[in-house]
């Protein structure tokens, strides 16, 4: 089952950038990671994906137009800034949807406010932008909808905060195994931790999300017995490092040059997987290099 669905979704910002054309499909029980360099697009990809304003493209959240009631009321959206709160008092935003969303769950709004230490009774605009942030994450978190969608949720969060929010974040998916979380991140230990799939944006496109797993595979840093004429060549090659002994090579695609190098029969000493922190900045480099 899919949770979110979207078709050739395409917006035009200025003269210079366009967003999409955007095909999407988030499967029921995933946590997705949206990555990118600034100014690649996820911004702009998430107000699309929120129904922001009618433009080219189809949006369905289990199979309803984000645009219908339906649609909304299945969407979480914490976006990056959020003006339209900032006049009110938590506790005013707390009554209205207490009185009005049929999604409200208050039992967690109160969990989340005592966790963060949210003060109800002062206005959101003269909160830090940490606890803006954590203001607009507890009303969210607190919608028992099929989808959140969070543009760079941990952004501006103290150090507590981020593992509190992790520890929501991966409460609500066993609450609601149903439920798909799609976030924006420039954190790989956030990637790391919570993602199942990463999906990697680049000049306003995104190719089909990853599974964090099987990248995590393809990335290794591999030790040869001895240096090797042409390895360079090899499919996948990524760096070669001939100093030092034994000549280390980095690949993106383990398989294909491990094949490579056992046809040449080139013995290999050690392999390694890389981290997400080493293995994320190529895949950015490398999407910013090739069309997503
Ligand atoms: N209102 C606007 N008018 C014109 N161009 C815009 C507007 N909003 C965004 N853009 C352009 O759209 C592009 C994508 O911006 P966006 O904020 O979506 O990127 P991002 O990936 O979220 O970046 P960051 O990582 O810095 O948050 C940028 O080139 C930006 O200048």
């Amino acid at each position: 089952m899919q949770t979110l669905m979207c078709q050739n979704i395409v917006r035009k910002m200025g003269d210079d950038f366009t967003l999409g054309p955007i095909n999407l499909e988030i499967p029921a029980g995933t946590i997705t990671a949206v990555i990118g360099n600034n100014g690649a697009g996820k911004t702009t990809l998430f107000q699309a994906l929120s129904g922001d304003y009618p433009g080219e493209g189809e949006t369905n959240i289990h199979g309803h137009n984000i645009h219908s009631i339906a649609g909304k009321a299945a969407l979480s959206y914490v976006p990056q800034t959020f003006p339209e709160v900032l006049p009110f008092r938590l506790q005013q935003l707390r009554d209205l949807h207490a009185k009005h969303d049929d999604t409200w769950r208050d039992d967690h709004f109160q969990a989340y406010v005592r966790q963060f230490d949210l003060p109800l009774r002062k206005r959101i605009s003269q909160l830090s932008v940490g606890l803006q942030r954590k203001a607009v994450l507890a009303l969210q978190l607190s919608r028992d909808t099929s989808l959140l969608l969070l543009d760079e949720p941990f952004a501006g969060l103290d150090m507590e905060g981020q593992t509190q929010l992790e520890k929501m974040l991966l409460h609500k998916m066993e609450e609601n195994p149903d439920c798909s979380i799609v976030f924006a991140t420039h954190i790989a230990d956030e990637v790391q931790r919570l993602a199942d799939y990463i999906a990697i944006m680049k000049k306003g496109k995104t190719r089909e999300p990853m599974e964090k797993d099987i990248l995590a595979q393809q990335f290794k840093r591999i030790w040869l017995a001895s240096p090797v004429t042409g390895v360079e060549e090899a499919p996948g090659i990524r760096e070669v490092s001939a100093e030092g002994a034994p000549p280390q090579i980095l690949t993106s695609d383990a398989e294909a040059t491990e094949k490579w190098l056992a046809d040449q029969g080139v013995h290999i000493v050690k392999r390694a997987s890389l981290s997400l922190h080493e293995s994320l900045p190529i895949m950015l480099r490398e999407s910013e290099r090739t069309e997503v």
